[in-house]
């Protein structure tokens, strides 16, 4: 069967997004902090005995869209990755017990995306991981760009 040849259309770029969503626990709790400047702090957000949330995350990826494919990347290996590096080691978990990495990192949303922005890119490709936006709440967003 004849290939057509692309190479003639001009090259773009393009953004695509997955979303996913997870539950989770936590509680707001810096050990370089003392207990009352935790308290003070971190107000509700210290119980001891954490709160939960629904968290979303936007996982956007950024690169050329291929002229053959027509993607930027194929949205079902994303699916995977996600899985991999949210799902597994998030979802139905408690942040601060389950996940090594919050041990000494304090569980805020900015530091999530952080970890769901440095396992992603263990997984991608180089250079397509664009942006990551986590939901804590409606009210409550965080976007991480990997600066
Ligand atoms: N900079 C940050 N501040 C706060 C974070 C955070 O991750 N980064 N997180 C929290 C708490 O985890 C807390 O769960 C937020 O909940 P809450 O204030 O109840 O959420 P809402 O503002 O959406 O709730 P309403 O009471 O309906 O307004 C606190 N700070
Ligand atoms: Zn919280």
């Amino acid at each position: 069967m004849e290939v057509n040849n692309v190479e003639h259309l001009p090259e773009r770029i393009g953004y695509i997004t997955r979303v996913q969503s997870f539950s989770a626990c936590h509680r707001l709790h810096s050990k370089a902090l003392s207990d009352e400047e935790n308290k003070k702090v971190f107000g509700k957000c210290n119980n001891p005995h954490g709160h939960g949330h629904n968290y979303k995350v936007e996982v956007t990826v950024r690169g050329k869209i291929d002229r053959r494919t027509g993607m930027v990347m194929n949205l079902t290996d994303l699916k995977q990755y996600i899985e991999e590096a949210i799902m597994i080691p998030l979802d139905h978990k408690n942040l601060d017990k389950d996940v090594p990495y919050f041990a000494d990192v304090v569980s805020t949303t900015e530091n999530l995306a952080v970890f769901i922005w440095d396992s992603l890119t263990k997984l991608l490709p180089p250079n397509l991981l664009y942006e990551i936006k986590v939901y804590e709440t409606d009210k409550n967003i965080v976007v991480y760009r990997g600066e």
